[in-house]
């Protein structure tokens, strides 16, 4: 039986733009009211998939969302037409209005938790779309998502979609940017490592104390019951603080697994030990490789500054794994000299590749940011929407359609003329029939 796992990466959107809108994330903050370049950005990414795409991979495409989200304006008590909603609120709440502009739905990692058929009671593979309540702008995109989600993946017999969890913190959800599966091959049964930052119903533990934890252990616990995952397939893992203090938003941002290999810096959770012997008793063998990454080698802040860890970490068809890492591990002397070494020792990873996804980069999101994986056997794939898939064909015609509809350049005024709005939902009406995902977005229904 074949079987892989699957990558689908998130589509930049026409309004890609910087608005520091992440506290706790570092790149956000420090990049807020930059140009930033959308045309760039969206074939930055889509170079990146063509890439993959072009190694034997099999690369999927997420579309994008509509923004400015004029109707989160309208919930929020600004009435008029599309142009007068817009400006009322470019004047009266400017950080409110930039938070509906956001193409932070690009971050496809936190798009959903995706458990694969291997593990679920039904067989079936399972997806719950993020609620990324811990950001406004981001909490705006679950139920979007949830319809491209099914769009994409359409087959009730191989497919089963659940709604987000309860808008609110306590069930604050980052989706697969805090997952990670380990497995022997793609389709067998696997171990889900589910990593939290806190405990919503417990003051005594642990927590950060500078930035937020925005995902909770409740969240992680919850999830796992709604994709039927027994006992003896989870492990809950707990970020530790002192790296969400120092801008680890998301674990993805200090760890990547996949299959039989771990890679994370020794600061990334909070019980290592633990961790690493609840992974290899449920996995139930032992040809395991924990690669930590000590401070002396990589500290966290170099780390966070050129995301070694928010890499890909993708098993090949000729049955190497290689590592996606982005220009700047390549550009700092600790991080391309340990990577350089990395791929000569006694590990599956035997190859590096860097890209340039400077655009998506300066708003705290790597290569692994950007895509969604989904594990899947030869059936399961033959169920995907096809259109959504990466082909020569389908990424020339992508590249046409962003070069036709992007703008090269975004300032953050800009977000307010109202042709912006003309022309990004124009984009996406033409998107939807290339990816047949039918009328996904509010202003098609
Ligand atoms: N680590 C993963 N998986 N994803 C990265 C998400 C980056 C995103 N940045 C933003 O939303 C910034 C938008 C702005 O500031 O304009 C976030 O903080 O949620």
């Amino acid at each position: 039986m074949h079987q892989f796992e699957a990558n689908f990466d998130g589509l930049v959107g026409p309004t890609h733009n910087y608005a520091g809108l992440s506290f706790g994330n570092v790149a956000s903050k420090s990049n807020a009211n930059a140009t930033s370049h959308p045309k760039q950005a969206a074939l930055q990414g889509l170079q990146k998939m063509k890439a993959l795409s072009d190694m034997g991979m099999v690369q999927g495409v997420l579309a994008p969302q509509e923004r400015p989200d004029v109707y989160a304006l309208r919930r929020l008590g600004f009435t008029g037409n599309d142009a007068t909603v817009m400006q009322q609120a470019y004047k009266l709440a400017p950080h409110i209005f930039l938070a509906c502009c956001s193409a932070s739905s690009m971050w496809t990692a936190n798009a959903a938790t995706v458990s694969p058929s291997g593990d679920t009671a039904d067989g079936k593979i399972h997806f719950t779309p993020a609620n990324l309540t811990n950001k406004y702008h981001r909490s705006l995109e679950p139920e979007v998502t949830g319809r491209i989600l099914q769009a994409t993946f359409a087959d009730p017999e191989h497919f089963v979609h659940h709604l987000h969890l309860p808008e609110n913190e306590h069930f604050g959800d980052e989706g697969a940017a805090n997952h990670t599966r380990f497995c022997h091959d793609y389709g067998g049964k696997g171990v889900e490592l589910f990593v939290f930052g806190r405990y919503a119903f417990d003051d005594s533990k642990p927590a950060p104390r500078k930035f937020p934890a925005r995902h909770t252990f409740e969240a992680c616990e919850a999830v796992a019951r709604l994709h039927g995952l027994s006992e003896d397939t989870v492990v809950y893992a707990q970020q530790n603080p002192a790296v969400i203090d120092s801008g680890v938003f998301h674990n993805d941002v200090i760890a990547v697994g996949n299959q039989n290999v771990l890679f994370f810096h020794e600061k990334a959770f909070l019980d290592t030990t633990k961790m690493k012997k609840e992974i290899l008793s449920k996995l139930g063998f032992d040809d395991f490789h924990f690669i930590q990454v000590d401070e002396s080698d990589v500290s966290v802040e170099e780390a966070v500054k050129t995301y070694l860890f928010n890499t890909q970490l993708i098993r090949l068809p000729n049955g190497n794994m290689a590592i996606v890492a982005p220009k700047e591990c390549e550009n700092s002397e600790s991080v391309s000299r340990y990577l350089s070494k990395l791929i000569t020792q006694n590990t599956p990873i035997k190859e590096v590749h860097y890209f340039d996804v400077k655009q998506s980069m300066q708003n705290g999101g790597g290569p692994a940011c950007l895509r969604l994986r989904v594990a899947l056997t030869e059936q399961e794939k033959n169920k995907v929407n096809p259109h959504t898939l990466i082909t020569e064909h389908s990424y020339n015609a992508l590249c046409a359609w962003v070069n036709k509809h992007y703008r090269d350049e975004l300032h953050v005024a800009d977000l307010v003329d109202p042709q912006l709005l003309i022309e990004s939902r124009t984009a996406l009406d033409e998107l939807t029939q290339l990816l047949n995902l039918g009328s996904v977005y509010p202003f098609q229904r």
